[in-house]
């Protein structure tokens, strides 16, 4: 093939919104090309296409933005009337590289370039213009290719799914899947936690690059003065994908020099929804030792792996809610609301286990049964919510004063029981009326004291639940015979 700087008929076509890049490409680049048309809109670019055959188009996308401006570059791309393209793109626009990519194929480099590599780049356009044919012919052989590495790495990653069980493990192997595609180096998963803390949840490394380090942080990450540069961060603030296809390209020089200590050519990141144009809640991130020119089937395997991350982090959130929640409604099936004592099928639970095992370990057990005296009295004279608060306090000042190991469970409306292991009946009545004391010097908010009564049992080694609360009703019945404010012992 003719050395393309020898064939002085091409017809170039630059397009920039900016004079001064016009100007600058025309110095770097004019002399390539025979003929070179600079356009100032992208009106201006469509009219120069429909005059003449154009053997290149140089689109600068700096400067341009917002949704309208990409759909109309898009349809430049589109109609361009055959002129093969090429798209200098600013790192931080580079998301809108695949939805150029599918008006049709172009040639791409990601910018601030210098004159040298826009000179290569021209060059490498004009000389391998995608034709069709070994276009199509590439893209075949570059997407069974990708197929093959899409499919191990997402084999990897439902093995990941597996440990779901705990959401950084399932992060840590989601990492390591990403790692097995080939140039990456480094790959690291953001996780966006409650109220937009972002946070580095996993990262797997084959260069010894740790992140967290050279971000100063591992939580609170858009804080970090690198925010606004840093592929994964930029991708989260965004929304967008980000590819940084050289270090320097970020502006930030000591980033820059991490990266390349660590053999960082380019790093690609991408948000994480749940949702197609839901809220962000992460973003990984690629780095390669190398530069690579993805093409439009690339970045839809990339898009497609931060979408099956997404899906693993969320399945991953609603297991980590779903224990949660299972965990609140077993504690709601075992606790009184009002006092949070035991309730009293828990109560009757713990009382049928401590006889167990009490009877198989030789151990002494005891339950005593309370009830507070005249607690009608209290409700009808200040009121059923005073009449709460008295309850929830009395409960809590008897907890307060058992042992670790004993249960205070709310049997009925005032009435309580106590399950005190370890314990003899010596001991409980001792303890029985250490709590009558206290309760009658308990101040209580809104009301006068009150006073309870007791029964104590020992428990017996053939005894059953039942047989207990029995021996205890009939106690307690003695009590407030016997005037309340007293303890009496459960016969056996
Ligand atoms: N505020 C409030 N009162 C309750 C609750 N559960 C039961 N009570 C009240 O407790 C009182 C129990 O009354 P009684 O069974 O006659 O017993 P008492 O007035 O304590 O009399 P003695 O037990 O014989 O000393 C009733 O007024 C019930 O309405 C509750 O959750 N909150």
């Amino acid at each position: 093939m003719a050395d393309p700087d020898s064939r002085r008929d091409h017809v170039g076509l630059f397009l920039n919104l900016a004079g001064e890049r016009r100007t600058a490409f025309q110095s770097e680049c004019g002399e390539m090309f025979g003929r070179l048309l600079l356009a100032d809109t992208i009106d201006t670019a469509v009219a120069s296409l429909g005059r003449q055959k154009v053997d290149l188009m140089v689109v600068d996308l700096g400067g341009f933005e917002g949704a309208v401006e990409l759909a109309a570059v898009g349809a430049l791309i589109r109609g361009r009337n055959g002129a093969p393209t090429l798209v200098l793109c600013p790192y931080v626009s580079s998301c809108w590289l695949p939805e150029l990519m599918a008006c049709g194929p172009l040639h791409y480099r990601i910018t601030p370039i210098l004159a040298a590599e826009t000179q290569q780049a021209v060059r490498q356009a004009l000389a391998a213009p995608l034709d069709a044919a070994a276009a199509a012919q590439q893209v075949l052989l570059d997407k069974e290719k990708e197929l093959r590495d899409l499919l191990t790495i997402q084999r990897s990653l439902q093995r990941a799914l597996g440990s779901i069980d705990e959401i950084g493990i399932m992060a840590s192997q989601v990492c390591l899947a990403l790692c097995s595609f080939p140039g990456v180096r480094h790959t690291a998963l953001l996780h966006m936690k409650e109220r937009g803390d972002l946070q580095l949840m996993a990262q797997e490394s084959r260069n010894h690059l740790d992140i967290g380090r050279l971000m100063g942080r591992r939580d609170r990450l858009l804080q970090s003065p690198l925010h606004e540069i840093f592929p994964p961060l930029l991708a989260v603030a965004t929304g967008e994908m980000v590819l940084l296809d050289a270090p320097e390209k970020a502006g930030d020089p000591e980033l820059a020099l991490s990266l390349h200590d660590r053999d960082v050519q380019m790093v690609l990141a991408l948000p994480l929804r749940n949702e197609p144009g839901g809220p962000v809640q992460g973003a990984i991130s690629f780095m390669f030792d190398r530069h690579l020119q993805f093409s439009r089937e690339q970045f839809a395997c990339f898009a497609s792996l931060a979408q099956f991350v997404s899906f693993a982090l969320g399945m991953s959130e609603l297991k980590h809610q779903n224990d949660a929640l299972a965990g609140k409604l077993t504690q709601m099936s075992t606790v009184d609301a009002l006092t949070g004592a035991a309730n009293r099928r828990k109560g009757e639970e713990i009382l049928d286990n401590e006889i167990r095992r009490a009877r198989r370990y030789g151990l002494e057990l005891a339950a005593i049964s309370f009830d507070i005296d005249n607690f009608r009295s209290v409700n009808d004279l200040y009121g059923y919510p005073i009449g709460d608060q008295a309850l929830r306090v009395v409960a809590g000042t008897v907890s307060a004063r058992l042992r670790t190991s004993d249960t205070l469970a709310r049997m009925r409306g005032e009435e309580f029981m106590i399950v005190a292991t370890h314990t003899g009946a010596v001991d409980a009545l001792k303890l029985a009326e250490k709590l009558r004391a206290t309760i009658a010097d308990t101040e209580l908010p809104g009301c006068d004291t009150v006073t309870i009564s007791l029964a104590v049992a020992q428990v017996a080694p053939d005894e059953g639940v039942s047989a207990v609360l029995e021996r205890l009703d009939a106690a307690l019945h003695r009590a407030k015979r016997s005037g309340r404010n007293c303890v009496e012992l459960a016969m056996p």
